[in-house]
């Protein structure tokens, strides 16, 4: 059987930062940030090229071993056949290894790059199954959830399959995080944790994650006490002591800080009026930087 037909015109994605968690939704909330990589995906007549500039440039593999090429191989397969070659040119602006999803960026990515030149692949592969996809890849829906869809995501898993609602987080609120120059692999983040937690933590983030899609949407006067955690955080302090300390030393001075991600990036969600005076907070040693909320999630953009 023939495989797909693709588009001869190059396609351009966008595909935004994503903090996970918020404290306590370990693997199940997610923000989407106003912070982005850039790819331009070519189906080209043989080979494989690929072409880096931002983040990334000086140390990501040029081959097949890309992940936003393993993603694109993946998703040309579910569609049916891969294209001869391809040329794919990245932008990179999301730092890798600090909690703001980069790998989720990467994976998104490729799979709506893919979907994008392959003709009818809307059709084959729908929003739903590319969520499906993403999760594989990842491992956990939370970052690609946002990633994709963008605003502030609800994600879980259903039988084994990904599942997520999109919600908006009020626009008052403005992200600031604060990324350390040293990364920390997710991977290794992961390791640290416990297989299992004491009843009394995991009720009290229960409540605290119900508590924060009210404050996050609706109340950001109930941020401080809707971001506590008790599942990951502490847990992870052995890898990045810094930030643990710093996300303690905001939240007594009343400033909702939490881990993003897996860290080490440190995420503040602050009222506008109280942005640029939490972002002097951290002092040496940290880039701080007032982000905005992204709304729209990965998206195929006209080329420049
Ligand atoms: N734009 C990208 N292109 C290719 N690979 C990427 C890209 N972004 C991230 N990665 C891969 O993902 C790794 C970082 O993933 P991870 O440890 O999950 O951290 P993060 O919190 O940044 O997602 C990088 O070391 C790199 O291997
Ligand atoms: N829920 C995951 C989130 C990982 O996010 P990342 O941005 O660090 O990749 C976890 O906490 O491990």
């Amino acid at each position: 059987m023939a495989g797909p037909a693709f588009r001869a015109a190059a396609v351009r994605v966008r595909t935004p930062a994503t903090s996970a968690n918020l404290g306590p939704g370990f693997d199940a909330l997610g923000l989407s940030l106003g912070l982005y990589d850039d790819v331009v995906v070519r189906v080209a007549e043989s080979g494989l090229h690929i072409d880096i500039a931002g983040e990334g440039a000086d140390t990501l593999p040029r081959d097949e071993s890309h992940l936003l090429v393993r993603s694109l191989r993946t998703t040309f397969d579910l569609l049916g056949g891969q294209p001869r070659g391809l040329e794919v040119v990245c932008a990179n602006r999301i730092p890798h290894g600090r909690g703001l999803g980069s790998s989720s960026a990467a994976i998104c990515a490729g799979i709506v790059a893919a979907r994008a030149v392959t003709i009818g692949g809307a059709e084959k592969l729908d929003d739903a199954a590319m969520l499906e996809l993403a999760t594989e890849i990842e491992g956990h829906p939370d970052n690609v959830a946002a990633c994709l869809l963008g605003g502030f995501t609800l994600a879980w898993m259903e039988s084994g399959v990904a599942r997520a609602i999109r919600m908006d987080a009020a626009d008052s609120i403005v992200p600031v995080v604060f990324v350390p120059s040293r990364p920390v692999l997710t991977e290794t983040a992961r390791g640290l944790l416990p297989r299992s937690v004491p009843h009394v933590d995991a009720a009290a983030n229960a409540g605290r994650a119900a508590l924060l899609v009210e404050a996050l949407t609706r109340r950001p006067e109930l941020l401080l006490p809707a971001t506590e955690d008790r599942l990951h955080q502490e847990y992870r302090a052995p890898a990045m002591p810094e930030s643990v300390a710093l996300v303690n030393r905001l939240r007594a001075d009343g400033v909702p800080a939490v881990i993003s991600g897996a860290g080490p990036t440190v995420l503040a969600l602050v009222e506008s009026d109280a942005a640029d005076k939490v972002a002097r907070l951290a002092g040496e040693g940290w880039a701080a930087n007032r982000l905005t909320l992204d709304a729209g999630g990965t998206s195929v953009l006209p080329l420049a």
